[in-house]
């Protein structure tokens, strides 16, 4: 039988298959719920079919191809041609599996080439294989990975697949551009910075970290020198909130003090983190929330407002540094972080391992955000438009990804929090430094 013969036949069964959709989707095991089945059936052998087909013109065309040979030949005595070898080798085509949103495929390069020529022509291979956009990391010396995907998975209503979050102090906060859930485990990344222009979606995904955390045996403790109006609708949820810098500085020392104690008692039981401790003894995790980081750090210029900027600059730098073994986790979140506001961002911004970058207005915050652990990601957080309220770039198991939270509303949020108000673990000490920050 002809190979066009075998490719008709396949193609015109697939077609079948998914004409009679309604008629057999229903019977499916409910794991298989929400699969593309026009992108499995249809979209995906037809993209493979691209690939296959012009890979080699597009390697040649995007200078992904190399040549063993030289570039001149002697043809007589000193008569010498040069130019480029006609037939050039290009990298094999890995196999393209398939993903819920489009597929992914790694590549060995070829001796001399670096990521660096496969990032540039990702925009050629989304054009030549139809496809919505490629991306292309690098996760070991030799090799690319090539994911493709076939639409936006993130445009539309962000409602995050349906997943739970596997372990204590993880939390299901949107989804990912490959179709997956996205997942901000801070037992694996113990802080996070989330930046964004205003109203590009941080306050929301606090809103869902919160909402994700509330039903967990952790306690929640919140920093909003906006007057207390983003977090205030925790508040049920919330063992501890400061509203002001000086409540700030107050809540921040009294949580020094804490990791104090906590240092202490792992001293004493012989262990190196609050983890190694039995569970009846362990200390509830602790998570601070700050928003808006740099109402901090700004000071009226004052004597006294400097004081404070250093002691609540100083109190977050310790945190950072200690806390991570000592079950407490922050999650900090501004509009920029830049070095305007003084040495200690800088130095805090280096121990927030995890990075949340919404849409920006410029250039430099990108790159403070990402720049020094996926540069590449910059230009991928700068082309976030208005429109894509709470899309984001983040940084995922040593790679990055574009993201989306779920879209918690206000309302939600304060019922989810009134929901849970019950599981408020009591910190008294916390909330006497509050008071006694607000009376100062
Ligand atoms: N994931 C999302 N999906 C859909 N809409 C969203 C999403 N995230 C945020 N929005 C919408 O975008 C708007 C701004 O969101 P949000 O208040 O979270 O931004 P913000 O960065 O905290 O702003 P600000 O800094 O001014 O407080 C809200 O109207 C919200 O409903």
């Amino acid at each position: 039988m002809p190979w066009e013969l075998i490719i008709w036949l396949i193609s015109a069964a697939l077609c079948v298959v998914l004409v009679m959709q309604p008629m057999w989707e229903y019977r499916l095991p409910r794991w298989l719920d929400g699969i593309a089945w026009g992108w499995v059936l249809g979209g995906y052998p037809l993209t493979v079919g691209r690939m296959v087909t012009t890979w080699r013109r597009l390697c040649i065309a995007a200078g992904l191809s190399v040549t063993d040979r030289p570039r001149h030949a002697v043809i007589a005595g000193d008569l010498v041609v040069s130019g480029s070898a006609l037939r050039p080798s290009v990298p094999r085509l890995g196999l393209p599996r398939l993903t819920r949103a489009g597929l992914r495929l790694t590549i060995r390069m070829l001796p001399g080439q670096t990521p660096a020529l496969f990032l540039s022509a990702a925009d050629a291979m989304a054009h030549a294989w139809r496809v919505y956009a490629v991306r292309v990391v690098s996760p070991r010396r030799g090799w690319v990975t090539i994911t493709a995907t076939a639409r936006d998975p993130l445009a539309g209503d962000a409602t995050a697949p349906a997943a739970k979050a596997a372990r204590l102090l993880s939390a299901v906060v949107g989804r990912t551009e490959d179709g997956g859930a996205w997942t901000v485990d801070l037992r694996s990344v113990p802080h996070w910075l989330v930046v964004g222009a205003t109203q590009s979606g941080k306050s929301t995904l606090l809103a869902s970290l919160v909402s994700e955390l509330a039903p967990q045996p952790v306690a929640l403790v919140g920093i909003d020198c906006k007057g207390g109006l983003e977090l205030s609708l925790f508040g049920p949820r919330l063992s501890a909130l400061a509203s002001s810098r000086t409540e700030a500085a107050a809540l921040l020392n009294a949580l020094v003090v804490e990791i104090g104690h906590r240092m202490a008692e792992c001293r004493a039981a012989g262990v190196r983190s609050v983890w190694e401790l039995p569970d009846g003894v362990r200390p509830v995790p602790l998570v601070v929330l700050v928003d808006e980081v740099a109402e901090l750090y700004l000071s009226d210029g004052s004597k006294a407002g400097r004081a404070q900027v250093a002691e609540c600059s100083t109190a977050l730098l310790r945190l950072a540094q200690l806390g991570a073994a000592l079950g407490l986790h922050l999650v900090v979140a501004g509009q920029r972080v830049g070095s305007e506001l003084g040495t200690g961002v800088t130095a805090l911004r280096a121990q927030l391992g995890g990075r949340i970058c919404h849409r920006v207005h410029d250039e430099q915050t990108a790159v403070m955000v990402l720049g020094d652990l996926s540069p590449d990601a910059v230009a991928v957080a700068q082309s976030i438009s208005e429109d894509e309220r709470g899309v984001a770039v983040a940084t995922v198991g040593g790679s990055w990804l574009r993201v989306r939270s779920t879209h918690t509303t206000t309302e939600q949020a304060r019922m989810t929090a009134l929901l849970h108000a019950k599981s408020t673990p009591d910190l008294p000490g916390l909330v006497h430094a509050v008071a006694g920050g607000e009376d100062s």
